[in-house]
């Protein structure tokens, strides 16, 4: 209802996900930058499904919500959502995703690391296996999938990729939808070439604690320099930054597009 004031219909309450997200400090961040705590606004920590779920129902009702929303990820192309303004910056320009690794996985697994050092793809050869695993379908065999349609792609990472002979490797990731699809392409790459990979789901601190510790190998889930930007100044010089593995990703606020009169995080406030 453009006419009533937006935070009472909504309860002031931004629906977020799980608590470890950079984005989630980012939002809590966003709520004292732009004058909307002092508003009796806060934001609910819940999870990935419980947000699109809360989504879904907001807009089959065609009712007010804002959500913390990310790029890449199905639910801009499944819902007529978009991202409000961000004039503070709180949430960053474009994010990169990056490849990291324990600082002595180079050393101990030199082939494995190569191919983590040729792996990158874009958000719309991320989103084939993203809308397939969001439609029901195994991620691993959505990746497998993937792999037999982009032959020369395929290649091109595995080009000088040595045989593992069953060499062990463990990445670890956080549940996110972009994440579980390149970890999932990942894993499928690296035991095409005979290596032995085991994927772990963690929330993100622990995640970037378990790279720090070499408690795990590597990981393609670092959301950089924004959204993880904390976690990487703590763990300074305890991981290496193999690469960006996917250009272009974003997070911030997001709203259905029915809402016309809410354009800008400091339209919350109307
Ligand atoms: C939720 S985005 C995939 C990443 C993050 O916010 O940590």
């Amino acid at each position: 209802n453009p006419h009533k004031k937006l935070g009472p219909q909504i309860n002031y309450t931004i629906t977020g996900i799980d608590a470890g997200a950079g984005e989630m400090g980012a939002a809590q961040k966003a709520l004292t930058a732009y004058g909307l705590k002092s508003k009796n606004w806060q934001l609910q920590t819940s999870s990935t499904a419980a947000m699109t779920s809360t989504l879904d129902k907001a807009i089959k009702n065609h009712q007010a919500i804002v959500i913390t929303g990310w790029q890449p990820h199905w639910m801009f192309t499944k819902y007529p959502i978009k991202f409000l303004k961000d004039p503070k910056n709180v949430f960053g320009k474009t994010e990169n995703l990056h490849t990291i690794a324990r600082t002595g996985f180079k050393h101990d697994n030199p082939g494995a690391y190569k191919l983590l050092s040729q792996f990158h793809w874009t958000k719309s050869e991320m989103s084939e296996i993203m809308l397939k695993a969001n439609d029901g379908q195994d991620p691993a065999k959505a990746a497998k999938n993937y792999i037999s349609k982009h032959p020369k792609q395929v290649a091109k990472w595995l080009a000088g990729v040595p045989e593992g002979h069953g060499k062990k490797v463990k990445l670890t990731y956080v549940a996110w939808d972009s994440e579980i699809a390149s970890t999932n392409l990942v894993k499928q790459l690296l035991d095409s070439k005979g290596y032995d990979t085991t994927i772990q789901s963690l929330e993100a601190q622990p995640m970037w604690a378990s790279i720090a510790t070499g408690a795990a190998d590597a990981s393609v889930s670092a959301w950089l320099p924004t959204t993880h930007g904390l976690y990487a100044r703590q763990y300074k010089g305890e991981f290496v930054d193999v690469r960006v593995n996917l250009k272009g990703a974003k997070t911030g606020l997001a709203v259905p597009k029915y809402m016309k009169n809410i354009n800008s995080i400091e339209d919350l406030k109307n």
